[in-house]
């Protein structure tokens, strides 16, 4: 389908690997809770999910110890805690039909719905939600299964499944939407996603860079999407392909050890301001979204499970990663950039926590922002000021009260000041010296295991907690200095939402010399509310990068990347498959190929400064990215279909594949990502990318294919943005024959409505074409003028027929889409075109060829 600025490309989200080993509580037919002394009962009650574990003593004693809710709004907090989650979902608004999807919800589903009355007594069954811009994002009033369940709402979920598969909207919790929104992003942005998996954040960012784009041109910016999974990544990279943008990469990196990608020769140059623009000299970002992993208890209503998994240890384990990733973000940033820190957890410890020892370590050179006045109507809480650390069933108020041997567990940036016991703790105090009785490192490593801590905490809260009534009342919490009431934390029972947390932050200057080194190797920080901002200035150098010193690149590295082009994988490809379904398995092992594990411990490099760099160079089973030069098949497909040459080929097609014979996928990149290629190889492929760019050409694979003029057909996700610059092998059907053409996906040249129009086909080259509809009054052969709102689809053009290369569910939708905006009246001219005169062998040849 082609016309619109982002793609409509079916994507299925892969969650094999999920559904594989995660329970759905919900549907179980299980009754248990967990018990004061951590196990599980049950008591078989068949039919109500309430009766599932949905009670843990230890998150109830931690928060309401937190006090992240008024004692008199406990039990509405814990009660919307227990009901499950509302559904919600956002139209992609950088699709082609964006506005009557959202018409169709505002007009049609919003009015039918309006007296179903849901379980909780509520009516209207779906409504926007009043802070997110220009009625994008909806709530319902059922929850998923709710949704499937309920005869009266088949309709709706029916076209909410439909939709989302399609990438017409993208189903999200609400409070998920929120930290994109305060990420302040325009077109031209240069955009990181460090925790990226499974996407739903990557694709709104997509969304908003590409929203305000012309037919067939590319936004500036460009989003790096990052996440350290392996599998997540491939779910990352199925979510965001329904997107069909030119202007993305994924990577595979810890983000905490984010490379640096600095060119010093262009940077010294561009530092004396002498020579021409020799292309991007290093990678710094306007916007990271650093949306970290976390104990994840704000999800607690979508995933109950976490109900029974939930401990002190998870969000204590996670602090320490949450801070490395987000100063690793705040150095890849660019001065005058915002980086947005969130989790979807409710615990202080990995939220203000995190965001006071940023703004310690970072001193005068950031700013968390007061954005009160941003969406005021998403309701929100200030972050806190006031918290507690409790380790093992134990409340602590600050870290002087922590036991020596759990010292390599709980840090000091997890209390509000940020102060170790200084008094008490010189420098040379190293707490790995005095780990426990035994002082025994692997013991250390084991204890410091999720599993573990687990089972520990949840053992020892039950066995302490007749003590804790007298630590509670003992504790007097600190309080922090620092601006933590301008973070926000959502809360379930202020909108019928999830919980999240958000901050946000503004690089105002250079970061601090030595940063990074603000917290020796076990986590602990050295600075604290007791430094004045004042030392912090005095240390704020020049950091251009704020980021190399500790990199230098290994020229024996450079060689073996050099080397592994000669990896390839799609030698690993199958044949083309002839079902639908197959060709997306084909897409996915082909993906899968280029992800398959990576890490070459044997070049693991050592400890540099204060990061342990990632082994980097050497992505074992990661084929590189080659830009694509064959100037034969680059002309050749230029002349076939004609393309413009005002359209920008050069330097903007890459592959995976250095054997220009064998390349049997070419992508599209924006010039933003270009950039980013372009450094990326100075610098040694120092990036780990495993998805690039929007796949734009295919080769044939089959045999009436293969003897085409042109052995590349254009992709249905590369067609939008092509589309504008054919002008062969292009032609303009009337609705009755585009209709037709969905329905059937094959029509015989003389069995078009339009004969003319059977004519003209006839007489295209054998291959690939593209159908576009005619728009209103215009006729099937005026000159084809391509603009937002025009509708095509890839077809080929085979001896007798015309065959649609569109999926079935694509073709399916875009009859839907049709009709509701064209309406479902018939065209008299119309001829209904039976099954029996489809042509069975040009039919064979479509669905081999649809790539889709
Ligand atoms: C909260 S989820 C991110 C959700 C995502 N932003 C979205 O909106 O769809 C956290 C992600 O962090 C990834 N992760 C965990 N540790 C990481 C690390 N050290 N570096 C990068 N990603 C990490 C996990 O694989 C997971 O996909």
């Amino acid at each position: 389908m082609g016309g619109g600025r982002g793609g409509q490309k079916r994507g299925r989200t892969q969650r094999k690997h999920f559904k594989q080993n995660k329970e759905n509580v919900w549907k179980k037919n299980k009754s248990s809770s967990v018990g004061t002394d951590g196990t599980t009962n049950n008591n078989n009650n068949p039919n109500s999910w309430e009766d599932f574990v949905t009670q843990n003593v230890a998150f109830e004693d931690y928060y309401k110890g937190q006090e992240i809710v008024s004692v008199e709004e406990w039990e509405k907090f814990l009660s919307v805690l227990h009901k499950p989650l509302p559904a919600a979902f956002r139209i992609n608004s950088s699709g082609q039909f964006f506005e009557d999807i959202r018409s169709q919800l505002e007009n049609d589903f919003m009015k039918n719905l309006e007296m179903e009355v849901s379980d909780n007594g509520e009516v209207n069954a779906i409504r926007p939600l009043p802070w997110y811009p220009h009625n994008l994002a909806w709530h319902s009033n059922y929850s998923r299964m709710q949704l499937r369940k309920n005869q009266t709402l088949a309709k709706f979920h029916e076209f909410l499944k439909q939709a989302n598969e399609i990438g017409n909207i993208t189903r999200q919790e609400a409070v998920s939407m929120v930290p994109p929104l305060f990420l302040d992003v325009r077109p031209e942005h240069f955009i990181l996603d460090m925790c990226a998996a499974p996407g739903s954040k990557t694709f709104q960012l997509l969304e908003i860079i590409h929203q305000s784009t012309e037919t067939g041109l590319l936004p500036a910016g460009m989003v790096v999407a990052n996440d350290v999974d392996v599998q997540r990544c491939n779910l990352l990279i199925h979510q965001t392909k329904r997107m069909c943008s030119a202007n993305l990469i994924v990577t595979n990196h810890e983000a905490q050890h984010f490379p640096s990608c600095v060119n010093k020769s262009i940077l010294d140059n561009v530092k004396t301001g002498s020579g021409e623009d020799l292309g991007m000299s290093q990678l710094l970002f306007d916007r990271v979204l650093c949306d970290v992993p976390c104990s994840g208890d704000g999800t607690l209503r979508k995933a109950p499970d976490i109900w029974r998994k939930w401990n002190i240890g998870l969000g204590n384990g996670v602090h320490r990663l949450q801070v490395e990733i987000a100063m690793r973000g705040i150095a890849l940033l660019k001065v005058g950039g915002r980086m947005v820190y969130s989790t979807c957890s409710m615990n202080p410890v990995e939220n203000e926590a995190v965001v006071a020892e940023i703004l310690r370590r970072c001193g005068e050179s950031v700013e968390l922002l007061d954005v009160s006045t941003e969406l005021p109507q998403l309701v929100r809480r200030p972050g806190l000021k006031k918290w507690k650390v409790r380790d093992r069933g134990i409340w602590l108020a600050s870290y002087k009260d922590l036991p020596k041997y759990r010292r390599f567990a709980i840090f000091p940036s997890m209390f509000p000041s940020g102060r170790t016991c200084e008094l008490e703790m010189t420098e040379t105090d190293n707490p790995q010296e005095d780990l426990g009785p035994s002082g025994n490192a692997s013991e250390v490593e084991i204890q410091t295991g999720l599993e573990n801590r687990l089972e520990n905490d949840t053992i020892i809260d039950s066995e302490e907690s007749e003590n804790l009534a007298i630590s509670d009342s003992a504790v007097d919490a600190e309080v922090s200095c620092l601006p933590l009431e301008r973070c926000m934390r959502i809360v379930p029972h202020d909108q019928n939402t999830g919980a999240f947390f958000i901050a946000v932050i503004q690089k105002v200057s250079s970061l601090p010399a030595g940063f990074n080194k603000n917290s020796n190797q076990n986590g602990h920080s050295t600075y604290s509310d007791n430094k004045t901002k004042k030392d912090l200035s005095e240390n704020i150098v020049k950091d251009t990068s704020g980021l190399e010193t500790n990199f230098s690149v290994d020229s024996n590295h450079q060689q073996s990347v050099l080397n592994e082009g000669d990896l390839d994988t799609e030698s690993l490809d199958k044949q083309s498959v002839l079902d639908e379904g197959g060709l997306i398995e084909e897409d996915r092992e082909a993906e899968g190929a280029e992800l398959h594990e990576v890490e070459d411990n044997g070049h693991e490099k050592k400890r540099e400064g204060n990061r342990r760099l990632q082994s980097q160079g050497k992505w074992r089973g990661v084929d590189p990215v080659v830009i694509f030069q064959d100037e034969a098949t680059i002309n050749g497909i230029r002349e076939f279909y004609g393309i413009n040459e005002s359209f920008p080929f050069y330097d903007h097609l890459v592959t995976r594949n250095s054997d220009v014979e064998r390349v049997k996928r070419i992508y599209y990149i924006s010039k933003s990502v270009q950039d980013v290629l372009k450094l990326n190889i100075q610098v040694g492929q120092r990036l780990k990318i495993t998805s690039v760019g929007l796949k734009i050409f295919e080769r044939q694979t089959s045999k009436e294919g293969s003897s085409s003029p042109c052995l590349y057909r254009i992709s249905s996700e590369g067609l939008p943005l092509l589309l504008p610059y054919i002008t062969k092998q292009i032609l303009c059907a009337s609705l009755a024959d585009f209709r037709h053409l969905l329905q059937y996906k094959s029509i015989k040249f003389a069995d078009f409505v339009d004969a003319k129009f059977g004519e003209d086909a006839s007489n295209l080259m054998l291959g690939c074409c593209v159908i576009v509809l005619a728009k209103g009054s215009q006729a099937a052969r005026d000159p084809i003028e391509v603009d937002a709102s025009t509708i095509a689809i890839g077809c080929w053009k085979g001896k007798t027929n015309i065959s649609v290369m569109v999926s079935s569910i694509d073709c399916e939708e875009l009859l839907e889409r049709l009709s509701v905006r064209l309406g479902n009246t018939k065209d008299s001219s119309i001829q209904e075109v039976k099954p029996s005169d489809v042509d069975t062998e040009a039919k064979e040849t479509s669905t081999d060829d649809a790539g889709n």
